[in-house]
């Protein structure tokens, strides 16, 4: 036997071995088995997150592709930092640390001492006529975010977003990643009417017809956005520094696919907090196999979903933990 299937039997005899009937826990038990593997422990520390906010804009925004004005990506970035925001009251609620970073929001830098300087660009390019970003500023954008995941102890990391238009890119990164047809994928984002809906995935269509079949990287480039690409590579850094990965909505989602399809081992360490309202939020999921744990009606971001999830996977661990087994109780096992 290999290390690994001796590890998840363990795993499993322990999981087991709890004062429960055989799977009571249901999905708790899979998610304890996944924290135990990520951890490479049969006894997972869960007791410290931290929120990582990543916020940029985005060129496409130009086109008229979101009920709000691109302005308000910048005003929530100040929200964030005055705590005024639903991330930081649900944040609050649950002890989580929240950090906010600068990916590319437009204008000019923040002059702010509590938010965190990455900034690629001034936001994309509207990759309706031109890639959103050049390859360096791709490559860049993910090396500024594997430091940023692999950063301090904590047991696991929670990545959320803010920048308007950015569901048209992740609608777009989903439709050349996993082939799904755009009518399948586009949504309402921020709240979009009837004819705002229609106008958008026209938008999309013309913007998918400029390019061809993309690797992950070239669809990046071409689709992404400065906060989806960092988000990707806080995913990959924090999964190799064994950390569990909570994801929040579609955007998030949609960094966690390209993150995937760059660099697969970082698929493990990923929970899916919650399935958001959004479109197209379910179709990534069942192409990640991915089993989101709440299903709240959620379309906000700022990881207020993985927020939200944070109990369950503390919960998860302190089973495997805290948990009596038959033989500690003394209850007698089933007949
Ligand atoms: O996380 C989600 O599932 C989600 C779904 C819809 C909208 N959002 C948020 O709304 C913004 C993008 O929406 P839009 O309509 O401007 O593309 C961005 O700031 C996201 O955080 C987030
Ligand atoms: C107000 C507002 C808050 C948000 N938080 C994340 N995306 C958002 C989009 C809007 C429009």
């Amino acid at each position: 036997m290999t290390d690994k299937t001796t590890f998840d039997a363990d795993l499993q005899r322990k999981i087991d071995m709890k004062t429960k009937p055989h799977g009571a826990l249901g999905r708790i038990e899979t998610l304890a088995a996944q924290i135990a593997r990520v951890k490479g422990s049969l006894m997972p520390k869960m007791q410290t997150c931290q929120l990582t906010i990543f916020a940029a804009d985005h060129g496409i925004a130009d086109a008229g592709v979101s009920a709000f004005p691109q302005e308000v990506t910048r005003q929530m970035v100040l929200n964030f930092l005055g705590k005024g925001a639903a991330a930081n009251v649900f944040a609050g609620s649950v002890g989580v640390d929240l950090r906010v970073v600068d990916a590319g929001v437009k204008g000019a830098p923040f002059d702010q001492p509590t938010l965190l300087d990455r900034r690629i660009a001034p936001g994309t390019s509207n990759f309706l006529h031109a890639p959103a970003m050049t390859e360096t500023q791709a490559d860049e954008a993910l090396q500024k975010g594997r430091e940023l995941g692999r950063d301090g102890t904590w047991d696991a990391v929670a990545f959320g977003e803010m920048g308007i238009a950015n569901t048209s890119s992740a609608t777009l990164l989903a439709h050349k990643t996993i082939g799904v047809d755009l009518d399948v994928l586009t949504g309402r984002g921020t709240g979009l009417d009837d004819a705002g809906l229609s106008a958008k995935h026209a938008v999309l269509q013309q913007a998918a017809k400029r390019t061809g079949q993309l690797n992950a990287k070239e669809t990046l480039m071409e689709y992404g956005g400065f906060e989806i690409a960092m988000m990707a590579g806080a995913m990959q850094g924090a999964a190799a520094a064994k950390r569990v990965v909570l994801v929040d909505g579609f955007i998030a989602t949609s960094a966690a696919l390209i993150a995937a399809k760059l660099e697969p081992d970082c698929r493990q360490a990923i929970v899916f907090a919650h399935k958001s309202q959004e479109r197209g939020h379910a179709v990534i999921l069942d192409a990640m196999g991915g089993e989101p744990l709440l299903d709240l009606d959620l379309r906000l971001g700022e990881g207020t979903g993985a927020l939200l999830a944070w109990p369950l996977v503390q919960a998860a661990a302190r089973m495997l933990t805290d948990m009596a087994s038959f033989e500690d109780a003394g209850v007698s096992g089933p007949a």
